[in-house]
């Protein structure tokens, strides 16, 4: 097993006051590598939490994260960033690129800090830059890119370094419905090659890209589909009713979005 949750609960205290929230209660759930999984829930149902738990960025009330077997939520603050550039690749939904830098070197920059050998970086980025199609923006500088184009950046980015597990956190709220079509296609294809991928999103027509979809609230895991060897377009409505079933039947139509 890749990923191995078990009993994580956060609970945030506000160092002024008495006030507790439980963001996490009991979450359980494993992941096998080559898996793609989409993670649904309300506002504030815990997901940014999971998420940044998942990312090593925030350590949980209790409960453990096993990434093959290592406990991740017990590794020293100091390693935690070596850990994260090795073994994790973000995908954020503001893109997180370095303007100032050029897509090369925002590609690059994983394998810069990791120290790696000059012809290992130009190996992958020849692949990254034809896997996601951005070849000919290599020299261009980050600010110049549009949106559909800084995500894909973004994903090259996190696939550098081969991680084992990628973490994309709402990827496509800033893009269109088109640049959010062609990202979902390209992590589809990614996944299809291997890549095991975590995503949160609100919207059931990015989820049915996945092959899982985890539904979560008030920081329980309380339902999940599977998509099978449906089209992402029939999985869709399947999220779709479950949704509209959980909110009491109150959307019947239409794409029932958290
Ligand atoms: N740093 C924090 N300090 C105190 N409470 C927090 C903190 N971060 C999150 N919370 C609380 O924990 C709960 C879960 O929040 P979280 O951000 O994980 O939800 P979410 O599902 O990602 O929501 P959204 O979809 O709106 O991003 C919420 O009640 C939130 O107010």
């Amino acid at each position: 097993m890749l990923l191995e949750v078990k009993h994580l609960k956060k609970i945030f205290k506000t160092r002024f006051s008495k006030e507790e929230t439980m963001a996490l209660a009991d979450i359980d759930f494993s992941v096998e590598a080559g898996e793609y999984i989409s993670i649904m829930g309300e506002s504030g149902s815990g997901k940014t939490t999971l998420l940044n738990i998942l990312s090593t960025l925030e350590k949980p009330t209790s409960g453990t994260v096993l990434l093959n077997s290592e406990d991740i939520t017990a590794i020293k603050d100091q390693e935690v960033s070596i850990f994260r550039r090795e073994h994790l690749g973000f995908v954020f939904q503001d893109f997180n690129l370095l303007d100032t830098l050029s897509v090369r070197d925002n590609i690059l920059l994983p394998l810069v800090l990791s120290k790696a050998e000059l012809n290992l970086m130009k190996e992958r980025l020849k692949l990254m830059a034809e896997k996601l199609h951005i070849q000919d923006l290599l020299n261009k500088q980050a600010f110049e890119l549009s949106g559909g184009q800084k995500q894909r950046v973004a994903v090259a980015r996190a696939l550098i370094s081969e991680p084992d597990l990628v973490l994309a956190d709402e990827p496509t709220a800033a893009l269109d419905f088109k640049n959010s079509e062609d990202l979902m296609n390209i992590l589809e294809d990614i996944n299809l090659m291997g890549q095991t991928i975590i995503m949160v999103t609100h919207s059931s027509l990015v989820a049915s890209h996945a092959k899982r979809v985890l539904f979560i609230k008030d920081g329980v895991l309380y339902h999940q589909l599977y998509r099978g060897n449906r089209s992402a377009n029939e999985f869709s409505k399947e999220i779709t009713l479950s949704i509209a079933a959980f909110l009491g039947g109150a959307r019947e139509e239409g794409n029932a979005d958290f």
